[in-house]
């Protein structure tokens, strides 16, 4: 195994709540390792990283977007990711599939909702992250908040390892805590080294407190330094670089570091700060689970991404193991089928550059794939193994959509298999009742986006009706109810008797399924066909026609027939036996509830509050955010249709929000009726 390749290869993501500049982060480290030779800005809509139409136009990211560069001998594979909640599949896919992550902070705003989200899921896929704290020129910017922030919102410990120079217009550069040198950028613009010089005397007892605070958290890192450090010895700098290292790889502390990546300042000592503290493929492997980095091993990569366009599709995939060649036949161990690898490319934002083979460690591009998803495994059919899926959250929204002419109808189905199959937390669906197709999504956006998306790119026009709540049902009580199911017609007869208990789940169970027929009352071989019938009946709830959940089913008991009991007997009787029980059990609508985080300025602060009380809110806190407040909010769903319009006019359009799912709550009355009259 060639480890300098991996010791040299970093894949690393760029995360953040919506606007902290995560795009122009991206684009300043394309343009300081030189792949660049123009700056891109997101402002005026040229830049490398986003460059789809859509994406351009509103100046937001919406897919992510991988390439590579190269700093001082190390190849760094950087994917940039939208911030926006409705495209968080996007960041949820890129983590499971990175080494680290580049936290991109606003040094007004801090810790904003999208960030604790995303800092979650790289939790979650334990991904070693550095804190960029970006944006230090503008207005309102104050470091050591957001560094405060951290640690109460997100629970890290902090290890500063710079100090700004000079603040918001007159931020300058930065004092890096290591060295102990200030690091000062002259100009704004053009692709300068930063001058290295003296800590400016002002921030010298600072620099020389927050260097003390680093150095105890380092040597902890390493016993034999700990030891020297405790009887007066320092550690030099390359050993305190080591220990840092350790330390971000443990998850034990998050390096921080400062900048304003518009201005031209910080990127480099950022660029330095992925080599020296993120990890290389497979470092982590054994203790994340994932198979070890050996080229020469059997295959094992993980798709996690499907784009499509004129040239057909491209699949994105991470190999962890093994190599792949054009040409090459693979195994998709999550389909059991085999296909065939046509082009391989390494992915530089919309340019490709064809590759012949790529190796563990490598993020890649393949043409020719047909039936490979976002989450299946690729792998050796004599050595399969099955990599951890990439699961996509359950969509909150659903609008109604309606081809408009006979030739729309018929490109219709494939343009949304397209979608889909490019996005995960899409969902398409035929209403049976409307006859209408049903689009589910995240959020309004994502929706927006899409139905773009299905005219620009796929010319398919269709008529779309208002968004809707997409709700659930669940149970108030158990019940348990006995049924038969009989048919004598004509041929061989059908018999299958049920009896079912269905009791309530903590909410956010989802459901589970139990037997508790011993003795052969109901033939083991058609167990799987009575849960199988609970699922397919659970679809459709009793209340208004939503999937129930948050409940168990049980099979208590039940009667066969040696010659009339199929497994499809059994399906039809328990789904007809779960209606039943459902009707009896207290059946509830369950409504989306967000948590909304409204960011004014104090003069509209009342009226904003005044407007999520009318929308059925629950205010559940202020917190002072930079020179205006930030509001905390649970609103259901329903009532936040159209509110970015409200909110704008309410506050002459200098407050904004963000919201995200948190949790579904019992509908009242009045929205159960006006849900079931619609
Ligand atoms: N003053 C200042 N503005 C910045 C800085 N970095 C980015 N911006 C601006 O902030 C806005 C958002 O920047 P983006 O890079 O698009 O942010 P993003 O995080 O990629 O945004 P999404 O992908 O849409 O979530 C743009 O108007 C940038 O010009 C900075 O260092 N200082």
């Amino acid at each position: 195994m060639n480890t300098t390749r991996f010791r040299n290869l970093r894949n690393i993501g760029v995360i953040a709540h919506v606007d902290a500049g995560k795009t122009t982060t991206t684009e300043r480290i394309l343009f300081h390792t030189g792949e660049t030779h123009r700056i891109g800005n997101v402002d005026d809509g040229n830049t490398r990283m986003d460059y789809d139409e859509q994406e351009k136009k509103r100046g937001i990211t919406i897919k992510s977007a991988a390439t590579t560069v190269f700093w001082k001998g190390t190849q760094v594979n950087v994917i940039d990711t939208p911030g926006h909640i409705d495209f968080n599949i996007e960041v949820n896919r890129s983590l499971r599939v990175l080494d680290g992550a580049v936290v991109v902070f606003d040094a007004v705003a801090g810790v904003e909702p999208q960030t604790e989200t995303n800092w979650r899921l790289a939790d979650k896929y334990r991904v070693p992250r550095v804190a960029f704290i970006n944006k230090m020129d503008r207005v309102g910017s104050d470091f050591h908040r957001v560094v405060s922030m951290m640690t109460d919102r997100l629970g890290v410990v902090p290890l500063v390892t710079q100090l700004p120079i000079g603040a918001e217009s007159d931020f300058r550069g930065v004092v890096d805590l290591l060295t102990m040198r200030s690091l000062v950028w002259l100009d704004d613009e053009a692709k300068q080294p930063a001058v290295v010089g003296d800590v400016p005397a002002d921030l010298l007892d600072a620099a020389r407190s927050h260097r003390a605070r680093l150095v105890e958290l380092a040597v902890e890192q390493d016993e034999s330094l700990l030891e020297a450090f405790v009887h007066g010895r320092e550690p030099t700098v390359d050993q305190l670089r080591e220990c840092i290292r350790r330390g971000t790889l443990a998850g034990a502390f998050v390096p921080v570091l400062a900048g304003a990546a518009y201005r031209n300042k910080g990127v480099e000592p950022l660029l330095d700060a992925v080599v020296s503290y993120l990890p290389s493929p497979g470092e982590l492997a054994s203790q994340i689970g994932q198979p070890e980095a050996d080229a020469d091993g059997t295959l094992a990569a993980l798709a996690f991404k499907v784009t499509s366009d004129d040239h057909g599709s491209m699949v994105f995939i991470r190999v962890y193991r093994g190599r792949l060649r054009q040409g090459d036949s693979v195994f998709n161990a999550s389909t059991g089928k085999r296909e065939r690898v046509g082009r391989l490319y390494e992915i530089h934002a919309a340019d490709r550059v064809e590759r012949h083979e790529v190796v563990a460690g490598d993020i890649a591009g393949i043409v020719g794939l047909k039936d490979t998803l976002t989450g299946h495994t690729l792998t050796d059919q004599a050595h399969p193994v099955i990599l951890e899926e990439i699961s996509a959250p359950d969509p909150v929204i659903d609008v109604a959509i309606e081809p408009k002419t006979q030739g729309d109808q018929q490109n219709l189905g494939k343009a949304l298999q397209t979608l889909t199959r490019e996005d995960p937390s899409l969902r398409v669906r035929h209403d049976a009742d409307s006859g209408q197709t049903i689009l589910s999504g995240m959020g309004e956006l994502q929706l927006e986006v899409t139905l773009e998306s299905l005219r620009s790119k796929h010319a398919v026009e269709v008529t779309v009706g208002r968004p809707q709540v997409a709700y659930r049902e669940t149970i108030g009580r158990a019940s348990e109810v006995r049924h038969v199911h009989k048919k004598q017609s004509g041929g061989p007869g059908q018999f299958a008797e049920v009896v079912l208990r269905i009791e309530p789940l903590p909410r956010g169970e989802g459901f589970r399924f139990d037997n508790e027929v011993v003795g052969g009352a109901v033939p083991r071989e058609f167990i799987p066909a009575v849960e199988a019938g609970v699922r397919r009946a659970a679809q459709t709830g009793v209340v208004a026609g939503f999937p129930v959940v948050d409940f168990k089913a049980t099979l208590v008991d039940g009667g066969f027939h040696e010659r009339d009991s199929s497994s499809l007997a059994f399906e039809l009787a328990s789904a007809a036996t779960f209606r039943e029980a459902a009707a009896l059990a207290l059946p509830q609508l369950l409504e989306p509830v967000m948590a909304v985080e409204v960011i004014t300025p104090a003069e509209y602060l009342g009226d904003c509050i005044g407007d999520l009380n009318r929308r059925r809110g629950h205010v559940r806190g202020q917190h002072p955010r930079g020179n205006a407040t930030a509001i905390e909010a649970h609103v259901p769903l329903k009532e936040m249709f159209g509110y970015i319009g409200s909110l704008r006019a309410l506050s002459s359009g200098r407050a904004s929000y963000s919201m995200q799912l948190d949790h579904y709550a019992v509908a009242p009355a009045g929205v159960v009726a006006e849900v079931v009259a619609a």
